[in-house]
């Protein structure tokens, strides 16, 4: 996807007035290998003949705007009202965003008053008026050691009208929304609604995905707990698998549109000998066909492991186009799908299988953060923060190439991240289990 430099300016409600709590500890800070100041910017591309095809001086090829501290901010902390909301599926870390976001404006800004708005953008309708929460450090002080949101979360539209009519009832002047692709889009329209009706009000995105299927985003947090929890089910099968005498495991993971979750436990664990994706069609029967391939696999090692992403495949099933109450496709079951294919053509075949099959979807996207993704959460938190204070609206925090930035909204819901086919992390996975690019197409 093209981007020109224009497309990726934030947007900022206004001039900087107030002095930032930060402002003594930026005033002699300037961009080095380990800091980026708050003037300079960060390139999108890294790789020389990308940057050469622009055609156009560094400072005019496409670049992001730095995340962290301001000497200047635009909100009065003292005036200031922050709104809290977390909405679409769970994900590992909710919690250390809201908690990193409460600490950071209560230790450090001094904010007024910070509520949390329950289950989502259910939370701002119309006849849920009552139900914010205070978020004070007592509020948040272990909610990190749970998955899950104090907050709750929902799917479903909310009338955008209603939801600003609750940001003024609660007078808040921030609200950051932690959600993924759709609640950017909910949180756009809430913003179109803000802008028709002159108010003063900024909207900051922390991007939550638990399939890493938003783009701009090197890693989206939970991700890294997310597949870490998935290898124990892909060893799990792959010890039962290989205590059988034709022992096939599977293990359906999540990941609706893109298979980031299943190739990386595959990785981790590397024992798998096919990774599904979304990504990559395959198909079922012929010499050259996934039931073929296993059989021969098991006449061969007596063992198959199969790590199935849940939006692989779907065009093998008969799908009756339902949509969830967000309008996400329902998906076709292709891990039970698989199970009972591969079961009856080994059956049918004299091989008497045992297979193992393990969907531990809910149990994997349920779990408190890792530690490394609590310093994730925790760091993007922070630059919520300070993007917000500093009056940046219609914009999320995101970390690319290792740099925290800001990205407009718009951008990050413009196309989703996948896993390229043709790029290298398919490529080892190819290397690690010895399938081929294609097969049974
Ligand atoms: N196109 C849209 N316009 C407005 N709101 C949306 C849109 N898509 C989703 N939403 C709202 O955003 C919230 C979360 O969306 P959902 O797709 O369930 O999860 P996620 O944000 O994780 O993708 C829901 O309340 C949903 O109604
Ligand atoms: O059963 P639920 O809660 O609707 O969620 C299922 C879906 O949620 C996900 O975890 C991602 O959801 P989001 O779009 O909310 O991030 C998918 O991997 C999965 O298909
Ligand atoms: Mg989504």
């Amino acid at each position: 996807m093209s981007l020109a430099l224009d497309d990726l300016r934030v947007r900022s409600l206004g001039a900087c007035e107030y002095d930032s709590p930060f402002a003594e500890m930026l005033s002699t800070k300037r961009t080095s290998p380990h800091y980026v100041a708050e003037d300079d910017r960060v390139l999108v591309d890294d790789t020389v003949s990308v940057l050469l095809s622009h055609g156009v001086p560094i400072d005019q090829v496409p670049s992001f705007e730095a995340a962290g501290p301001r000497k200047k901010i635009y909100f009065d902390p003292a005036e200031t009202t922050v709104g809290i909301v977390t909405c679409g599926g769970l994900c590992p870390g909710l919690n250390d965003v809201i908690r990193g976001i409460v600490q950071e404006l209560t230790e450090h800004y001094r904010v007024k008053r910070i509520v949390g708005f329950r289950n989502g953008f259910k939370g701002l309708a119309k006849d849920a008026r009552n139900s914010v929460t205070d978020l004070t450090l007592d509020a948040v002080r272990d909610i990190n050691n749970d998955g899950g949101t104090i907050l709750g979360s929902s799917r479903g539209a909310q009338d955008p009208d209603e939801m600003v009519d609750s940001l003024l009832i609660h007078e808040v002047d921030v609200l950051f929304v932690i959600g993924g692709d759709g609640s950017m889009r909910g949180a756009m329209r809430l913003v179109e609604r803000v802008d028709e009706r002159e108010l003063d009000i900024s909207v900051v995105g922390v991007p939550k995905t638990i399939d890493n299927d938003l783009p701009y985003t090197d890693q989206s947090f939970g991700f890294q707990t997310a597949f870490a929890r998935a290898t124990d089910f892909i060893a799990s099968v792959f010890i039962e698998s290989q205590a059988a005498e034709h022992g096939v495991g599977i293990v359906k993971l999540m990941g609706r549109h893109s298979g980031f979750i299943a190739c990386y436990a595959a990785l981790s664990v590397n024992e798998a000998n096919f990774v599904l994706i979304p990504e990559v069609p395959f198909g079922l029967d012929g010499d050259d066909g996934l039931l073929c391939r296993v059989e021969n696999r098991l006449r061969e090692h007596g063992q198959v492991v199969i790590v199935v992403a849940e939006g692989a495949g779907q065009d093998l099933l008969e799908c009756d186009g339902a949509k969830d109450a967000s309008g996400n496709d329902k998906l076709g079951d292709i891990g039970l799908f698989l199970k009972d294919r591969i079961t009856d053509r080994l059956t049918e075949v004299g091989l008497a299988p045992t297979v193992r099959y393990l969907d531990p979807s809910y149990a994997i996207r349920s779990v408190a953060a890792n530690a490394y993704d609590s310093v994730y959460c925790v760091r993007l938190a922070h630059a919520a923060v300070h993007a917000a204070m500093a009056g940046r609206t219609q914009t999320v925090v995101v970390r690319w190439r290792r740099r925290f930035v800001h990205v407009p909204m718009a951008l990050i819901t413009g196309h989703r991240n996948q896993v390229d086919p043709d790029g290298d992390l398919w490529m080892s996975v190819l290397e690690a289990t010895g399938q081929p690019a294609t097969f049974g197409r």
